[in-house]
């Protein structure tokens, strides 16, 4: 099994808040990978600092065991990792194909413009027809020219996949993707998450769902007062008497239980 991201020994403090305590993870090449833990426990900041929206205040993070933690995001883009955020982030103005074609920006030489006139070059037509074959992955060919703020709620989030798997990640970072989603989407969106990892991409999600997440992941950091306070497969994390205390708490840990032997 072979190491994709490393976070070593990485900490984050914001005036005297100790967002991140000292957390060290691998995350293996090929695998789903969930973040849990309570509210304000550092999900997001962990995930600032992996995509480089946020400096450490210590520690390293490497991506295919080359440290990574002074590039700025747009550089490890170019070294395969792509996001999407806790609050989605779309250009709502521009059609949903516009939207996708941002995303490939690093690697067009021209601007997005260029790609939606008529009779455009070869290149145009290349970024085109990868936009539509994104948008057939996410279910979303049929609204290619839909403006994207008149897309369903959860229409807007499978959009924001597509734009970030615009850049061709390896590693895909999915904030809370299954927030806000009713139960039929959320089904949907497991299923193209599982249809993406058995593309060879490697994601790693923090979500609340704790379905969802012991559904899908292969393994799961549990984050509490920016500390790692376990890990391991979903087996082993909702029978863990600190992850119960810390977060699940007994209820949703025997709801879990009985799910997993349904
Ligand atoms: N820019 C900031 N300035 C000051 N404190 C911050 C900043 N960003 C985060 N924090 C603090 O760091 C801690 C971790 O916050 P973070 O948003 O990373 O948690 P989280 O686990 O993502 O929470 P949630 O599940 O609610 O999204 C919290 O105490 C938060 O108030």
């Amino acid at each position: 099994m072979t190491t994709l991201l490393t976070v070593d020994s990485l900490s984050k403090s914001f005036r005297g808040v100790h967002a991140i305590r000292d957390a060290s993870f691998d995350v293996t090449a090929g695998k789903v990978h969930g973040i849990i833990g309570p509210n304000g426990a550092g999900k997001t900041t962990l995930f600032n600092l992996i995509s480089g929206l946020l400096e450490p205040s210590s520690g390293k993070v490497s991506l295919n065991g080359k440290d990574i933690s002074a590039l700025p995001s747009y550089a490890r883009t170019r070294l395969g990792m792509a996001r999407t955020f806790q609050n989605i982030r779309l250009f709502s103005e521009m059609t949903v194909i516009e939207n996708v074609l941002t995303g490939m920006h690093i690697q067009l030489s021209t601007p997005v413009w260029r790609t939606l006139i008529p009779f455009a070059g070869a290149e145009e037509r290349q970024a085109k027809a990868k936009a539509m074959d994104l948008l057939e992955l996410v279910g979303l060919a049929d609204k290619a020219l839909t403006r994207s703020a008149s897309l369903a709620y959860g229409e807007q989030r499978r959009l924001e996949i597509a734009r970030a798997l615009a850049s061709d990640p390896k590693i895909l970072l999915l904030d809370e993707p299954a927030a806000g989603m009713n139960p039929l989407e959320t089904q949907d969106l497991a299923v193209l998450l599982k249809k993406l990892n058995e593309r060879g991409i490697t994601l790693l999600l923090v979500e609340h769902d704790m379905r969802f997440v012991m559904d899908l992941c292969d393994q799961i950091t549990v984050l509490n007062f920016g500390k790692v306070i376990a890990e391991g497969e979903p087996a082993a994390i909702r029978s863990n008497s600190a992850v119960i205390e810390a977060y699940l708490g007994p209820k949703v840990a025997e709801r879990l239980l009985k799910e997993a032997s349904a």
